[in-house]
């Protein structure tokens, strides 16, 4: 029992401390029972409140809804007036704005009626222009012979005092004087430049022609001269004071920027140079030797074969090719000029238009030719190479006389063949081209006889257009004392033998203010000069030393 009941009051005192934990745990409980009693009531009672507050909201709403509908109703009047008031005005602007278009479209329907009948005129505005360009070259003559006089330099001066024997008269634009033996000899050509006119001067004279190669015509512009007579110096001109050249592409590019909003215009360039009759490219590095050729396209045309031909954008980049040019441009000194320039050098520009408003096409020429001194021969003391080249030079220059003349006298056969430079200058020395011939003199005494050759050269081709006289040549013998000429065919049997038996020997007696042989006066003024004639054609001339090239193309010409 004790043993029991020492166990039974352990588990009676842990009993108890359960009970006693749990009692507490009760009363905990109760206390939380209370605190959520306590919540309930106040929740209870703020539940109270809002249902009040919801029962006065409810009745302050209908107290307003009920004075809504007023305000409604005269909102949606509003809204409703102002939908209609909105599709008004987009309506009535609706056919505003269609009404404004209408008017717009009206005026610019007669404002580009307007504008076509502006261009209209314009178009026939520069027809005209295009046609009184024309009447008025024209009129100056499709080719002219211009004649410049070089003022005299110290440089040129190598004896002291020398005088100055050519005169030019201020009031005669044509006419030129020179003093020879004594005598004033007169000259007349289409213009005389004093010595000191200037670039810009010369330039006015060809502009012009210049404005026709862009109108699609074919020009050719030529220096003329001695050699030192100012033949680059016109053509080129300096940095400073440029010349036809410069002062030509200048006046091209500003004509074509004029007429850019009715015409697009191609410009392309090339440059050869004829030295020894040899063509070469002036604006390749290798400056290979070039031939003239057929064109294979069928035009007939001529053309040169591997030539470089440059397609240019700007006047400067021109003036880069023209400096290309020169320098590739071959020089040998002579006794009459250290740096004498023994070739022909050649420009060529082709301007290619199209008309914006018709499409049409028109392809113009413009060449600017520096010719190789005219010095004769035995002048200019020049011996082996030197002699070949300058015979070259003079039978060239002569071609060219030969075929301006035949131009000008209208001749059916025009013997461009005769030379390298007329034969790759035919289709812009032909019909319907225009040509100027620049004949540069100089002043002084010590070269009168050059300047006597230059200008009876200039006045050879000057004096034929004018009338009948040109077309007595071309018919065969003439004995015209109109021009000044007396020309008798004699037998002369002392004379050697013929070169071929159906050879003609004779004699022509030649008035000497025709020709170019100052030395062979005789004191008639007459020469006699015994030539072997066959098929018309002169096959020996006299051989006297001072019977140059010149003469002989003045002896075939009347023949
Ligand atoms: N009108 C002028 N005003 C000033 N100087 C000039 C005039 N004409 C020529 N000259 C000068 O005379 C010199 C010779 O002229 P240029 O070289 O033009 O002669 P050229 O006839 O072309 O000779 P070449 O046959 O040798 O080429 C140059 O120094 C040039 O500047």
């Amino acid at each position: 029992v004790e043993v029991e009941s020492a166990a039974t009051v352990k588990q009676l005192n842990k009993a108890r401390q359960r009970n006693e934990v749990l009692a507490e745990r009760l009363s905990n409980q109760n206390e939380h029972c209370r605190q959520l009693e306590e919540q309930i009531r106040k929740s209870d009672e703020y539940s109270c409140n809002l249902q009040h507050k919801v029962e006065q909201n409810e009745k302050n709403f209908s107290t307003r809804l009920t004075a809504l509908p007023p305000t409604l109703r005269s909102m949606k009047t509003d809204y409703a007036s102002l939908r209609s008031q909105v599709r008004n005005f987009s309506e009535f602007y609706g056919s505003a704005i269609n009404e404004a278009k209408k008017q717009i479209a009206a005026a610019i329907n007669q404002m580009s009626e307007a504008n076509k009948d502006l261009l209209e005129k314009y178009r026939k505005e520069v027809a005209l222009r295009r046609k009184y360009h024309e009447q008025l070259v024209e009129l100056k003559g499709n080719i002219r012979v211009l004649c410049r006089v070089k003022p005299v330099l110290k440089e040129d001066q190598h004896e002291e005092g020398q005088s100055v024997v050519v005169a030019t008269d201020p009031n005669n634009e044509s006419s030129l004087t020179v003093l020879t033996k004594g005598k004033g000899r007169v000259f007349e050509l289409d213009k005389v430049f004093q010595p000191q006119a200037t670039q810009e001067e010369i330039f006015q004279e060809i502009e012009p022609l210049v404005t026709s190669s862009i109108d699609g015509y074919h020009v050719c512009i030529f220096a003329y001269g001695q050699t030192g007579s100012g033949k680059t110096h016109t053509m080129e001109g300096t940095v400073e004071n440029p010349g036809i050249n410069q002062r030509a592409l200048k006046h091209l590019f500003h004509e074509i920027e004029e007429r850019k909003d009715m015409w697009s215009y191609n410009v392309s360039v090339s440059s050869v140079e004829i030295y020894n009759e040899v063509l070469r490219d002036l604006l390749s590095k290798d400056g290979e030797k070039l031939d003239i050729k057929i064109n294979p396209d069928g035009t007939g045309q001529l053309h040169v074969p591997g030539l470089r031909v440059i397609e240019v954008k700007s006047f400067q980049h021109i003036k880069k090719i023209l400096a290309t040019a020169r320098r590739n441009r071959i020089t040998f000194g002579t006794q009459m000029n250290q740096h004498s320039s023994r070739s022909h050098a050649l420009l060529c520009i082709t301007v290619q238009g199209t008309d914006l408003a018709t499409g049409s096409k028109t392809t113009g020429k413009l060449n600017l030719v520096d010719l190789a001194g005219s010095e004769r021969v035995w002048k200019s003391g020049a011996e082996g190479e030197r002699l070949k080249e300058a015979q070259n030079i003079n039978r060239s220059l002569l071609a060219l006389g030969d075929v301006i003349q035949a131009l000008r006298a209208r001749q059916t056969h025009i013997p461009f063949r005769n030379s390298r430079l007329t034969y790759l200058l035919q289709d812009s020395l032909g019909k319907g081209s225009k040509t100027v011939m620049v004949v540069q003199v100089s002043a002084l005494e010590s070269n009168v006889g050059e300047t006597l050759c230059s200008l009876k050269f200039a006045q050879r081709v000057c004096k034929v257009e004018l009338g009948p006289a040109a077309r007595k040549i071309e018919s065969g013998l003439c004995s015209n004392p109109d021009q000044g000429l007396n020309v008798q065919l004699l037998p002369t049997p002392e004379h050697k033998t013929p070169p071929s038996s159906s050879s003609t020997s004779v004699a022509i007696i030649l008035n000497l203010s025709s020709v170019c042989m100052e030395e062979l006066v005789s004191s008639n003024g007459l020469v006699l000069l015994p030539v072997w004639l066959m098929n018309r054609e002169i096959l020996s001339a006299h051989s006297h030393q001072d019977i140059n090239t010149s003469v002989h193309a003045e002896l075939l010409i009347l023949l």
